[in-house]
């Protein structure tokens, strides 16, 4: 019988959160660490092995391995990127792409030298535009995603609960378009308790509502609170998020993430094609539908803004 298995790519600090978050889960039996800095893969493995002595903790086996080790991966982390000297690491993801083009490539290349049947979660940056890179490769559409605007989305709700004074989970909401500057809030489809978003002041008259405008500034302004406090690192959010997407897989839970897909021109009719985060029911086949929700004329506005964001940076790989 086997284990569900695991392969990280990128052991930095969002790989090793993701390993922290992996291992907590008692998801896998297996995980497999890939860096070409072979001594953090291994460091890092050997740091959580050492926690297995704990009463606390299954009987995890981690090590750091290769490519070939994949081949009976179930799930595959891409957490890798560029390492800038003296963490001077640039704020804006798009100027991430030069550096990370190549990296993913060879990633990809020698992913489908060994699979056509794990999940792959993306995590690097640029989001929508590695995606899109990634979907070139000969390897089952359904089976890649990037976590998109699922930590976005995830920051919103953390937003709305704080300011209504409200458990995050009884939100529903999301944000849609790319992972940057360009992502966007769908009120249109946000509810509180059930509630839509423009009744809230019927039931909490005292607390102003934000322009769907005020609220995008926020989420996007989110992620940089985290940057700059921590020398340009966001690390533990997104690999919860990661590890919530792998879980849904692989107990085939049917949840609907917003995550960044490649998306074609005959969904919401941009010529084309592209990618960026729509919600979408993850299961035991991946992406097992993409819901194409109708947009207000501010949404159609800004998700075209974010496809012409996400197209500039495409078109600086073709
Ligand atoms: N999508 C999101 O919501 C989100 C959130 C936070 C961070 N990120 C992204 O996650 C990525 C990782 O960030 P980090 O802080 O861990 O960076 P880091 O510099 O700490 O670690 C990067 C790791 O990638 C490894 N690496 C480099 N080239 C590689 C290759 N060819 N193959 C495999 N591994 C390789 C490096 O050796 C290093 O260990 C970045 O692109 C960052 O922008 C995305």
């Amino acid at each position: 019988m086997r284990t569900q298995k695991l392969a990280i790519i990128g052991l930095g600090h969002v790989g090793s959160s993701v390993l922290a978050t992996a291992v907590q889960t008692e998801l896998f039996g297996e995980i497999v660490l890939i860096d070409p800095r072979d001594h953090v893969a291994f460091g890092e493995g050997l740091d959580q092995t050492h926690a297995g002595g704990l009463l606390s903790r299954k009987n995890i086996t981690i090590y750091a391995g290769s490519y070939g080790d994949v081949a009976d991966a179930n799930i595959i982390i891409i957490a890798a990127t560029h390492v800038y000297p003296n963490g001077e690491i640039p704020a804006d993801r798009q100027d991430l792409l030069t550096e990370n083009l190549p990296i993913i490539h060879e990633i990809m290349k020698n992913i489908v030298r060994h699979t056509q049947t794990a999940m792959l979660i993306f995590i690097t940056n640029p989001a929508d535009t590695i995606i899109h890179i990634a979907a070139s490769y000969d390897y089952p559409r359904n089976l890649l995603l990037s976590t998109g605007t699922m930590l976005d989305s995830s920051r919103l709700r953390q937003l709305l609960g704080q300011r209504y004074q409200v458990d995050p989970k009884a939100i529903s909401a999301y944000m849609m378009g790319e992972h940057g500057y360009a992502a966007f809030p769908v009120l249109s489809h946000l509810t509180i308790g059930g509630i839509a978003y423009e009744q809230l002041s019927d039931y909490f008259p005292e607390i102003p509502l934000l322009t769907a405008e005020e609220i995008k500034e926020k989420v996007v302004q989110a992620a940089y609170d985290v940057f700059e406090t921590k020398n340009g690192v966001t690390n533990v959010a997104v690999a919860q998020s990661a590890i919530d997407i792998a879980r849904c897989v692989l107990l085939d839970e049917k949840s609907i993430y917003p995550v960044s897909v490649p998306m074609s021109e005959y969904e919401y009719g941009f010529s084309g094609r592209c990618a960026y985060s729509v919600p979408c029911i993850l299961g035991k086949d991946g992406v097992e539908k993409k819901l194409l929700v109708t947009l207000n004329e501010w949404e159609k506005e800004k998700l075209a803004e974010a496809v012409t964001s996400i197209r500039h940076s495409i078109a600086l790989t073709e």
